[in-house]
């Protein structure tokens, strides 16, 4: 894989928060002391369970709403104040798109780009033909939005927030409702605008598509950063957990316990355990014990260690996307 800016760590990041603090109104420490730091060139994921407090960290981030403490640079600007200066470089999709679902999405297009100040309604047209073919929805350009699925109008969305140049797209729960294939459609669409350099920090609950789409992620929990990085070294900081799937389950638990597999699970013929921290059986020899034990095993391995694991060994808590 070609290196990028963001492996690189060239240059001021992208956007970064120093103590950010939000406390509502009622009182609710929404977030709590953050220091976020996304890296220019980076796929971020910001990942957290309901609740946890993504939208209110990207309010604040586009100066939307005020910080109680703290403060957040995009792009070099402190924010809310650099907010006229930095917003016109920086798309965002907060809350589905506002389309008009009685015009077409050509039509919607236009009229986004009309309202923007900046815009040269000279070269309207070619923009919107530009950013409907962006996001592949060039043979759709001539119906209803209100006959678009929502996979559909999600890309509307993101093709009016691509009218501009971008060097920042701000994406809050991107594929949030979606079906499985509006989930692949959008997925792609955003490593296609990372590999044309735009910088995406894009909010989810979900930690498959985390692990699917993104270079880095920091994981809140209640308002509070659990921890930063790149995918890769969260998940290889994690260790895997031993699985082993048999007809024999019981006889297998008694002998990894044995062995000294610890936190051991059963679920129907799939065990799962931890190998001990020091001196650790070679797999190998657990294999051949097991069998040696009359166990019957239909499949041995290490599962690889996914970001659930790494929040559950951080929070002590499962990762309840209910919230
Ligand atoms: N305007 C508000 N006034 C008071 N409390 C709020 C307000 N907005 C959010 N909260 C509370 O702040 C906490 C964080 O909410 P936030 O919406 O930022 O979380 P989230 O991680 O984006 O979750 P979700 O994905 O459900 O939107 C929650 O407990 C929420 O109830």
């Amino acid at each position: 894989m070609a290196e990028t800016a963001a492996d690189r760590g060239d240059g001021e990041p992208v956007i970064s928060t120093q103590g950010l603090t939000k406390r509502y109104r009622g009182g609710q420490l929404a977030v709590d002391s953050l220091d976020l730091t996304v890296p220019r060139g980076s796929v971020f994921g910001f990942l957290g369970p309901n609740g946890s407090g993504k939208t209110t960290t990207i309010r604040m981030l586009l100066g939307l709403i005020e910080p109680t403490e703290g403060g957040a640079r995009l792009l070099g600007e402190p924010m809310p104040h650099g907010a006229r200066r930095v917003l016109p470089r920086v798309g965002a999709l907060i809350e589905g798109p506002a389309l008009y679902g009685f015009l077409n999405g050509r039509d919607n297009l236009l009229r986004f780009d009309a309202a923007d100040p900046t815009a040269d309604p000279r070269t309207r047209a070619a923009r919107v033909g530009r950013a409907l073919e962006r996001v592949g929805l060039s043979a759709a350009a001539g119906k209803k939005a209100r006959a678009y699925s929502l996979g559909m109008k999600q890309r509307l969305g993101l093709a009016a927030a691509l009218l501009q140049p971008r060097d920042l797209l701000v994406l809050d729960e991107p594929t949030n409702g979606l079906d499985p294939q509006g989930m692949r459609e959008i997925r792609t669409l955003v490593r296609e605008l990372a590999d044309d350099g735009i910088t995406v920090f894009l909010s989810s609950h979900l930690l498959d598509e985390i692990e699917q789409v993104c270079s880095h992620t920091a994981v809140m929990n209640r308002g509070r950063l659990v921890t930063q990085g790149t995918v890769a070294e969260m998940s290889a900081g994690a260790r895997g957990r031993l699985t082993v799937t048999t007809p024999d389950p019981s006889d297998a638990l008694r002998v990894l316990k044995e062995h000294g597999v610890t936190d051991l699970e059963a679920d129907g013929e799939q065990l799962t355990g931890d190998l001990p921290a020091t001196d650790p059986p070679d797999l190998a020899d657990l294999n051949a014990a097991l069998v040696r034990d009359g166990v019957r095993v239909r499949a041995f391995g290490m599962a690889r260690a996914s970001l659930e694991d790494v929040f559950v060994s951080l929070t002590g808590e499962g990762f309840d996307v209910a919230g």
